[in-house]
């Protein structure tokens, strides 16, 4: 499966939302999608499955728009934190129905999770607490098996150990059934160890797309001397600088290599790598947020 994301724009009324968003995710990987409120997440993931359009550009799906196209949509499972008031069928009656119109379901699979989750199967969803109806769409995204499956912050309602059990399941799925997972978050430092590759929107647009590993060792932390720092931090991109008293410390993102790393530590500087949060705050910082 790949999904190709061509010069992609969505806006909602006059309010532009996605901006030139242009990626490819074509191996069986975790990917997380990360951005700040009101960044654009939901409204991209949407359109990946299939339940909007892109006002302009392109989002293909093995080559094809996934807009209203039901071969694509089978291939795709889009789970959210959905409304389910309305929703009068069990835990039971809701996961039999899954397998009429999702080719991959594993209903013992599920059957499995909803033990795990401590779910009672005979109880309407509508009555589960939040919690529990964020577990009952963990368990429709892992169970379904698509070979696409998003998941969006559907994780939020969920208690820490909860989330800790969906994040062991997803590496255990991923490597039983390998797929593209997506998962948006901003709990980012709990998640981080989850992502092969992750995608950072800022504002609509895509600020980068890169392997966790080489992101990480582009964010690198100097404190020390203003001179020495000056001197390292030259032809680099700051994301952050503060000043403690006579101390310096910035954030510099790029490629910051063993020897620039030896020679920052032999003018007295310190070298830190820094946590994909760290770099995620640094990234995405508004302007009003450094006045
Ligand atoms: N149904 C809608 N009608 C109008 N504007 C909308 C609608 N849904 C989202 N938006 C706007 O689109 C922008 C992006 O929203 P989106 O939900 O995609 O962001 P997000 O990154 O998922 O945010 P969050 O982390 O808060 O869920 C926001 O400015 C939001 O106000």
């Amino acid at each position: 499966m790949n999904i190709t994301a061509t010069n992609l724009h969505f806006s909602y009324g006059g309010d532009v939302v996605l901006q030139d968003i242009n990626f490819e995710l074509n191996e069986p990987k975790i990917y997380g999608l990360l951005g700040r409120n009101g960044a654009g997440k939901t409204s991209l993931l949407s359109i990946i499955g299939s339940f909007r359009e892109p006002s302009s550009g392109k989002m293909l799906i093995n080559g094809e728009a996934p807009f209203e196209n039901a071969e694509i949509m089978q291939q795709v499972a889009f789970l959210y934190n959905k409304d389910n008031s309305g929703e009068t069928d069990s835990v039971k009656t809701l996961l039999k129905g899954l397998q009429i119109y999702r080719p991959y379901f594993d209903y013992e699979y599920a059957l499995e999770l909803v033990k795990k989750f401590k779910l009672d199967l005979k109880e309407n969803l509508s009555n589960l607490s939040t919690g529990k109806q964020s577990a009952f769409n963990v368990i429709v995204g892992l169970a379904s098996r698509t070979p696409i499956t998003i998941f969006d912050e559907v994780y939020l309602g969920m208690d820490a150990p909860a989330r800790d059990l969906f994040y062991k399941e997803l590496l255990k799925e991923q490597e039983r059934h390998p797929r593209i997972m997506i998962l948006s978050t901003h709990l980012v430092s709990e998640m981080d160890y989850l992502f092969d590759e992750v995608l950072i929107l800022k504002e609509g647009r895509l600020l980068l797309h890169e392997a966790y590993e080489d992101l990480l060792s582009r964010g690198v932390n100097l404190i020390g001397s203003k001179e020495a720092i000056d001197a390292f931090s030259k032809n680099k991109e700051i994301v952050h600088h503060e000043q403690l008293g006579d101390t310096f410390s910035v954030t510099l993102y790029g490629e910051f290599n063993d020897m620039e790393r030896q020679q920052a530590r032999e003018r007295g500087l310190q070298v830190r790598n820094i946590s994909l949060q760290d770099l995620f705050i640094q990234l995405t910082k508004e302007d009003e947020d450094n006045e």
